[in-house]
Formats: structure tokens, sequence, C-alpha cells
């Protein structure tokens, strides 16, 4: 029988069928692969054992998680307030490990009415874009059903809501204590379980360690690179005068024309300029 392997504690495995009935398992000495939450395995019931695992399509470094189909980038309009150029490193770096992401803005309750104009930029840019409460489970609905069926990553920078989130939405009573004694026993751990969490549909959630800082991750892109990592900007990337244009210095710019006549956006575009300085000299200083 087929499962996906939610998580590993003290060498067993726990898989998950499509009702999401779990199964304890241990492993076949012959399976030499390191397995990782996510991946898809081939169980046998009655000795309760892995017995194979399926190629996977893709997996995420930090923490270890195989075949996500969707990184959630959370946010909040205050507390801590938003950030544009923070949500743009974030973009950055689900973009370029090749993961799909939707953006959602948290603790909307808190925030005047016209709190949406500002993120216009990643409308235009082509992002999907959620705005909820957690505290008041405002629109949960619509991103609910977002997450269904798929495996789903958690991410975003310290105290935006992210356990708050999943304490609200995951099934199980006792992922909810679990998750929340988690949370109070961190720092005292140092390293924390990945585990997918049951959604009440066909999805799964893990969550990721909380940053509250973007410098601290690095970003593996060259300079050169970063445009592609822009839609808007990436759209253009072959209508300059020169090949490989930076979007920068060069003359006969297509996406500098682009950002004059308001059709990308120039915040985002100055996020692109500072982000591309500093891939440069860390170029250079290497
Ligand atoms: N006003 C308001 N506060 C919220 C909302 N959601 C969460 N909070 C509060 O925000 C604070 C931080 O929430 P957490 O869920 O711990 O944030 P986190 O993203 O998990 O933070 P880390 O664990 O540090 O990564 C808590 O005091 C929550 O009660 C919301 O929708 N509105
Ligand atoms: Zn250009």
């Amino acid at each position: 029988m087929q499962g996906i392997l939610t998580k590993l504690i003290g060498g067993f495995f726990f898989v998950a069928d499509s009702e999401k009935n779990i199964y304890k398992c241990s492993i076949r000495g012959r399976i030499q692969e390191t397995i990782y939450p996510g991946d898809y395995v081939e169980i046998n019931k009655e000795e309760l054992t892995i017995e194979d695992f399926y190629p996977r399509k893709n997996l995420l470094k930090r923490p270890k998680i195989a075949n996500v189909d969707q990184v959630i980038i959370m946010h909040s309009l205050k507390k801590p307030e938003f950030k544009a150029s923070l949500l743009d490193r974030f973009l950055l770096l689900v973009e370029s490990s090749g993961f799909e992401p939707l953006i959602v803005i948290n603790k909307i309750e808190l925030a005047d009415d016209d709190y949406k104009s500002q993120f216009e930029d990643y409308k235009k840019a082509g992002y999907q874009l959620h705005f909820i409460s957690v505290k008041e489970e405002l629109n949960f609905e619509p991103l609910l059903k977002k997450l269904d069926k798929k495996v789903n990553v958690l991410t975003g920078p310290s105290g935006v809501g992210k356990s708050s989130f999943l304490n609200k939405i995951i099934k199980d009573a006792d992922l909810k204590t679990a998750s929340v004694s988690k949370k109070l026993k961190k720092g005292v751990h140092t390293t924390r379980m990945v585990e997918l969490l049951s959604l009440e549909n066909k999805g799964w959630i893990a969550d990721t360690p909380g940053f509250s800082s973007m410098s601290k991750i690095d970003l593996e892109i060259e300079a050169e690179n970063l445009s592609w990592y822009f839609p808007e900007i990436a759209q253009f990337n072959n209508s300059c005068r020169f090949n490989g244009c930076s979007h920068i210095h060069e003359p006969g710019c297509k996406v500098k024309e682009k950002i004059e006549s308001g059709e990308i956006s120039k915040k985002r575009y100055d996020n692109y300029k500072e982000i591309y300085s500093e891939l440069k000299e860390k170029e250079i200083r290497y």
C-alpha cells in the first residue's frame, strides 16, 4: 500500500494512507536512501514495514521536506508592521528554490480599510494573495481550499501568526497541543522536529522554524540571474537592447521603460536593485 511519510520519531516512520490512517512503521534494511516527511512510500500493512519509496519531485532543504507543492509565505499587516522589502526576500528565496509561493497576509483586523492597495504590486506581478485574520478567523475558507490535496509548507518572519494559524486549522487535537508544547520548548531543544500536520481536507501542512531576519539566509543566487525571480521583470528579460541586461545601467533597457510608464512597480524594482548590489558585493568578496 502506498502512503505518505508524515514524521520520523525515535526510529519509527509514521505513514498515512489516503484516508489519513496512520501506520507506525519500521524500515527494511535494504532501503539505503534517507527519506523525509512528504516522501511517498510503499508499506506492508501486516508487517508495518516500509518496503520501498517512490521518486520525489523535489526536496526542500531547510527543513527537509519532500514533494512540496506550495510554500505559504505569511506576513502580518501590523505587529510586526508589514515590510515589502522583507516579503520580496521571502519570495525570492521560494522562487529561486523552484517552489510555488502563496502569499498570506495576517492580522487584517488591525488595519485601516484601504490596506489592500499596498499589495497591488504583487497582484500585478501574478502572485496569489490571501488576506486573513487568525484571531477573528476571517477569510479562512478560500485559503483552506487552496491548501487542499497539497503538501504545504508555512514560512514567514517571527511573530506574524504562523503557530496561531496552525493551531486553528489542524485537524487533530493532539497535534494542536503537540505544536503548542513544541513552541514552549523552543530554545531548549536545538532541533525542532519536522512533521506534516493533517489539514481537515486532504491537505498537509508543515511549519518551518521562524526567522526574524532574512539576512541570515544565504540567497544562493547570482546577481546575473536575479531578474528571473521577479516575474514582472523577467517577462522583459529578452526585450532589452543588450543580452543579459541587468536592467540597472545599460541603455535601451525595456524594464526601465516599463517602470517609467508605471507598468512595473518602482518599489519592487528598487528592492530588486538593492538585492542586486548586495549579491554583487558578495561575489566580489569571495
Ligand atoms: N491581532 C492579531 N494578533 C494575532 C493574529 N494572529 C496571531 N496573533 C498574535 O501574534 C502573536 C504571534 O503569533 P505566533 O503564532 O506565535 O507567531 P509565529 O509566526 O508562529 O512566530 P514564531 O513562532 O516566532 O515564528 C501572538 O501573540 C498571537 O496571539 C491575528 O490575526 N490578529
Ligand atoms: Zn534591461
